[in-house]
């Protein structure tokens, strides 16, 4: 079955508590040459500032999704083409597998369950908000994020898995393990990547590597860079 994430190489995740770069525009992130964009972020995220990021991309041809990290920062609005809710398969505390899930969907009556998916995270840099509220037990070695990989995919059928080092660069080869361990979920990766260099290796094991932090601190000339770099390792992939 067709997934909108089958042709992403690329997503830039907008974090809506934190600025764009002096003088750039929504309409600049639109068209850097990223493949979708994911609104969300861990900490800091309101209805009203997933608004502002949601209503400045709307009017963009682009994949637009928001990533709710909580149950106020669910926003309908015409412009999202849909929903990634995170499941952590790696926390310390269930609320953050099934328990937020539940309470949005006793709450949400709007739920449009053709445009929501999930993706399974597995949360790996200790120091990360996202580690630090879901209690993520991130002592895991290359063995264990694969298994983690496996069990999303295969026992809790997840389409999308998510190695997650949010604020700093991974270890390629537990990203290559989880790779090897899935057989059609989509890997996703995201983590520090800020150059074409580190796009590049990512993108080799990953399906598709996510940009956050580098639009808000260096802007859309430094992300076009890390899209470049993600294009060229499919490019090599497909002529192998
Ligand atoms: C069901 C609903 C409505 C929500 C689910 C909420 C869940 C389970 C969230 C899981 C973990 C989480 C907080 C994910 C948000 C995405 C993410 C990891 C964003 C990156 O955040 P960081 O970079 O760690 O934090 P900052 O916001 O400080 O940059
Ligand atoms: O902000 P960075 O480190 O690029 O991480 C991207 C993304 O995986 C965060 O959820
Ligand atoms: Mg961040």
């Amino acid at each position: 079955m067709q997934r909108p994430w089958d042709d992403w190489d690329h997503i830039l995740k907008v974090d809506p508590d934190k600025d764009l770069v002096d003088g750039e525009t929504f309409e600049d992130i639109a068209e850097c040459g990223t493949d979708a964009i994911e609104v969300g972020g861990t900490t800091g995220v309101t209805e009203e500032k997933m608004r502002w990021v949601i209503d400045g991309c709307a009017e963009y041809d682009i994949p637009l999704y928001i990533e709710p990290s909580n149950l106020t920062n669910v926003v309908h609005a015409d412009g999202v083409d849909g929903y990634l809710v995170p499941e952590v398969l790696n926390a310390g505390d269930v609320a953050w597998l099934t328990g937020m899930q539940k309470e949005w969907v006793r709450l949400d009556d709007d739920i449009d369950w053709e445009r929501t998916y999930t993706e399974g995270y597995v949360v790996l840099n200790p120091e990360s908000s996202a580690a630090i509220y879901t209690e993520a037990n991130c002592d895991l070695d290359a063995d264990d994020v694969a298994a983690y990989a496996e069990v999303g995919e295969q026992m809790l059928g997840q389409e999308i898995i998510y190695t997650e080092y949010s604020g700093t660069f991974g270890d390629p080869e537990v990203v290559a393990a989880a790779a090897d361990a899935l057989e059609e979920a989509a890997l996703f990766y995201g983590g520090g990547i800020h150059d074409y260099d580190s796009a590049n290796t990512m993108a080799q094991y990953a399906d598709t590597v996510i940009v956050g932090d580098l639009v808000h601190d260096e802007g859309v000339d430094a992300v076009a860079e890390t899209v470049e770099g993600a294009k060229d390792a499919t490019a090599a992939t497909l002529t192998d």
